[in-house]
C-alpha cells in the first residue's frame, strides 16, 4: 500500500521525522509531496524546493528508513476545491493519506479518501515556525532538527539568508510607517 504526506518542510524538523517514522511503519512506500513548491526566500518558505529535498534525503537516510519514497514538488495552485486532483495529477497513485493538516485532510476526505492524523510529536517546540523563530532571535534550534539537516542549513548559509528576508521585512515596514515627506521646491 502507498500513502501521501504532504508538508511545506521549511526546514525539515524532529516532528516531521516522528511523523515519517509512524507513516513508514503503515504503508510499504511513501510519496512525500513538497507543498508550495513555487515559494522560497521569504520568511515563512525561505528554502528552495531543491534545499528542501536535499534535507528530506539526508534526514531519511540519517534515520536510516529502508522503505521507498518519492519526493514530488507540489506548487500551490490557490484553488482549494481541485487541489485534491491536482495532486492525483502530479503523483503516483496513493490509497491512504497522513496528514495533521485539518484542510488537507477534509479535502482529501471529501474526495473519498482514507485520511489518517498522525500522532504529533512536541509541537510546541517542534514547529518550522518555531525553528525560523529561533534562527532570527539567535536562540538554539539545532536540536530540533536532524544532525544531517542542521549540518547542510549551515553549509547553505541559511540562518543568515532568514535574517536577511527578517531584515529587509523590518526596514520595509518601517518604511510604510514614515511620514510622507513632500519636497520642497
Ligand atoms: N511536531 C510534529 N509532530 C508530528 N507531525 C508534525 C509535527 N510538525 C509538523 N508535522 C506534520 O508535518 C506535516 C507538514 O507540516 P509542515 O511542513 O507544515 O510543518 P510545520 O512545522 O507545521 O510548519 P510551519 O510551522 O512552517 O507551518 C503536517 O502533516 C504536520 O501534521
Ligand atoms: N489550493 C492549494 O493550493 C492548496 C490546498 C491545500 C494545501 N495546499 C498546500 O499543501 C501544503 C500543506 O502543508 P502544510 O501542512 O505544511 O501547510 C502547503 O504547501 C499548502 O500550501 C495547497
Amino acid at each position: 500500500m502507498r500513502g501521501l504526506f504532504v508538508g511545506r518542510f521549511q526546514p525539515v524538523h524532529n516532528g516531521h521525522i516522528k511523523a515519517l517514522e509512524f507513516v513508514f511503519s503503515q504503508v510499504d512506500e511513501v510519496i512525500i509531496g513538497i507543498g508550495s513548491a513555487q515559494a522560497s526566500h521569504t520568511l515563512k518558505n525561505p528554502f528552495t524546493t531543491g534545499e528542501r529535498m536535499e534535507m528530506l534525503i539526508r534526514a531519511l537516510d540519517e534515520a536510516g528508513f529502508k522503505k521507498r519514497y518519492y519526493l514530488v514538488p507540489l506548487p500551490d495552485i490557490n484553488f482549494n476545491s481541485i487541489w485534491v486532483p491536482y495532486v492525483e495529477a502530479m503523483v503516483p497513485k496513493f490509497e491512504v493519506v497522513f496528514t495533521g493538516n485539518s484542510l488537507v485532510a477534509e479535502l482529501f476526505r471529501e474526495r473519498g479518501y482514507r485520511v489518517i492524523v498522525q500522532p504529533m510529536f512536541r509541537k510546541d517546540i517542534l514547529s518550522a515556525t518555531e525553528i525560523r523563530r529561533r534562527m532570527i532571535e539567535g536562540e538554539p534550534w539545532e536540536d530540533l532538527v536532524p544532525k544531517s539537516v542542521a549540518e547542510y542549513i549551515k553549509e547553505i548559509r541559511g540562518v543568515e539568508r532568514i535574517r536577511m528576508l527578517a531584515t529587509n521585512l523590518e526596514s520595509s515596514e518601517k518604511e510604510l510607517q514614515a511620514p510622507i515627506r513632500i519636497p520642497e521646491y
